[in-house]
């Protein structure tokens, strides 16, 4: 194995420890919002299992069409906000995490917008993350995904572009074509660089018509599991 691969399996290793754990707290007959992407992958297996082995009878609101595929391959029952307007838990990874605010960036997979639809509809947000994900400040590694509406989308890339970003850029798929997400709008990244006040900035964003929302997940997360390689940290408020 190289060096990168080996980098690679420890950094899986840790998201499934993460992913195991925040399945640990799902109960029998609960509500479960189900994230989206690598880290939230390792936790739909998981659930999967107790739902398979142990006969755990939940109902999930997953994130994504690839999150929705998983869990109907792993026979999770899937339900939606009428019959289950509020959630008891929902659990999904993240692409920075600033430690003393919970604070969140979330979207690098596309999937901000119902991502944020199921957090907030749920009691108990829990975050998985790799201790590589922890930021002191948002925007160090990762730009802000904003989801957009395709018409005019120049014009809202030239107002993000407008709230202190050094780049803003449209997603694109490798064929140079606009990345489209499971709603059918487009992405614009916003490089901060570095973002002073979160809770300014995504007043700032949301403001934007054409704007759909964005991925700055502020005041929504109720713990973080953090998988280190000196264990598994619970961050909370
Ligand atoms: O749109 C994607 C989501 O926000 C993901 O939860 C986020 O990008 C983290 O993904 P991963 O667990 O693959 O690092």
């Amino acid at each position: 194995m190289s060096e990168s691969e080996e980098s690679k399996a420890r950094v899986a290793a840790l998201k499934r420890e993460a992913a195991i754990k925040a399945v640990s707290y799902v109960e029998d007959g609960m509500a479960v919002g189900l994230g989206t992407g690598s880290t939230a992958k390792f936790m739909i297996d998981a659930l999967g299992e107790r739902v398979r082995k142990e006969g755990l009878r939940i109902r999930a609101i997953p994130t994504s069409e690839a999150s929705a595929n998983q869990a109907s391959a792993l026979s999770i029952p899937i339900t939606n906000f009428s019959d289950d307007p509020e959630l008891d838990i929902a659990i999904d990874g993240a692409d920075e995490v600033q430690a003393g605010s919970l604070f969140l960036i979330k979207g690098r997979g596309g999937a901000l917008l119902r991502e944020k639809i199921v957090a907030v509809s749920a009691r108990r947000f829990v975050v998985i993350v790799d201790e590589s994900k922890l930021v002191d400040d948002l925007g160090t590694h990762m730009p802000v995904p904003v989801e957009i509406i395709p018409w005019g989308w120049e014009r809202v890339e030239n107002l993000l572009c407008k709230t202190g970003a050094r780049h803003c850029q449209p997603r694109r798929n490798d064929d140079g074509s606009l990345y489209q997400t499971d709603n059918h709008n487009i992405i614009i990244d916003c490089d901060y660089e570095r973002i002073e006040d979160p809770r300014a900035l995504a007043d700032q964003i949301i403001s934007i018509t054409g704007v759909v929302d964005h991925g700055l997940f502020l005041d929504v997360t109720t713990e973080v599991l953090v998988a280190g390689t000196g264990g598994l940290r619970r961050l909370a408020l």
